[in-house]
């Protein structure tokens, strides 16, 4: 048997090899990009990638060196890729991102819109972003204020986006995707909720308990320990603390801020009901102006993809490749194509960096459909 240093010296041989010819094939695929560049073609050219990796896989002379050989190669194009958008964007060729950016977002005499009632944890959101002297005003749903924003009655809107314990609010994420407007700012609060009920009420006097789906289920401990309450939601939290005044039944209970018991006079009846201390959601601010303020951090993003082996996996490897952190990602169901899915990615970053333009790129000419949400 041959030693294990003599085997591993030949190893050290045949890696410096191949690493010499990957550098001479990435020299390929500079000239490669050079001609591209003058002529306008596309980086990616899915024809000639499937007749390469058909081509190596005939030259492997077993069924195993064949998988590990398209494996390889699917890497390697991948790579060759990803340095042809580099040398594309360091042409100058970037797409022209049709978001500009400001030093800070303009807040004079603008109008912000926030969905709910008078004391609904949005507009504790929209208090802490823009300050208490804002003009705002609210609407019923959620859709209402991006239509608010699309239409220029108002300037900003406040969207909950994920909670951190009930997850994400699913209904924005997809609106995010069917109105055209961006995110221009986040803000994250902490909701601490509290069981609310008539001046004359009792804990045990609460037999039906309001509030709107997500605070029904960040409370859901609490409400297993009173499970003869009957649940019943509401449009938003403060909505709820609405209908126990209206209806002054004693026997009812909102889940909702403290803040809306000083609005509709309610009594504390008990407080952090909530199962996670630490409770917080997330808010968005949504503008239809596609904006960025220059030192922004975050960007978010949605695209979809071939419903094939791999495709997430590739489109993954921009964010690896250029070194850049993502912080989310989430998965919804596209509404008229059953079983497929678009991602909605977070990751850390400004549309002014050049690892951002370079994953941007390549993943605007490899995924099906990318949409930039915004960069705040
Ligand atoms: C190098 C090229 O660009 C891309 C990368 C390829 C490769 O590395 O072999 C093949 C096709 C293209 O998707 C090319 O077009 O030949």
């Amino acid at each position: 048997m041959r030693e294990l240093v003599d085997i591993r010296k030949e190893i050290d041989s045949v890696d410096a090899d191949i690493v010499a010819l990957y550098e001479k094939r990435m020299k390929l695929a500079e000239q490669v990009a050079e001609y591209k560049i003058g002529t306008g073609k596309k980086v990616l050219d899915k024809e000639r990638e499937k007749s390469k990796l058909e081509k190596i896989a005939g030259l492997a002379s077993t069924d195993f060196t064949r998988c590990g050989v398209t494996e390889l190669f699917e890497q390697i194009m991948a790579m060759s890729r990803k340095r042809q958008y580099q040398m594309l964007r360091e042409h100058g060729i970037t797409d022209e991102m049709d978001f500009v950016p400001v030093e800070s977002l303009p807040v004079e005499h603008k109008k912000i819109v926030f969905q709910g009632v008078e004391g609904a944890y949005a507009q504790v959101a929209m208090e802490t972003f823009f300050g208490n002297d804002t003009e705002n005003f609210h609407v019923e749903s959620w859709r209402d204020a991006m239509e608010a924003i699309k239409n220029g009655e108002a300037d900003y809107a406040v969207l909950p986006l994920e909670n951190s314990s009930a997850g994400i609010v699913s209904q924005n994420y997809d609106l995010l995707m069917e109105y055209d407007n961006c995110i221009v700012g986040e803000q994250i609060i902490k909701i601490d909720h509290c069981l609310l009920g008539t001046k004359d009420a009792q804990l045990s006097d609460i037999t039906q308990v309001y509030s709107h789906p997500q605070g029904l289920m960040q409370c859901a401990g609490f409400l297993e320990a009173h499970r003869g309450w009957e649940s019943i939601s509401t449009k938003n939290t403060a909505m709820a603390a609405k209908k126990i005044k209206e209806d002054a039944k004693k026997n009812q209970a909102a889940i909702a801020s403290r803040l809306t018991a000083d609005i509709y006079g309610l009594k504390l009846l008990k407080e952090s009901v909530q199962d996670n201390p630490n409770n917080s959601t997330r808010f968005i601010i949504v503008s239809s102006k596609k904006m960025y303020v220059r030192d922004a951090k975050k960007i978010s993003i949605c695209f979809e993809i071939p419903h094939e082996s791999g495709s997430l996996y590739h489109a993954l490897s921009h964010f690896i490749y250029n070194n850049l952190n993502m912080d989310h990602i989430e998965s919804r169901p596209i509404q008229d194509r059953n079983w497929e899915y678009r991602f909605f990615i977070d990751f850390v970053g400004n549309l002014e960096d050049c690892a951002v333009k370079n994953a941007l790129r390549g993943l605007k000419e490899e995924t099906v459909k990318l949409k930039i949400l915004g960069n705040y």
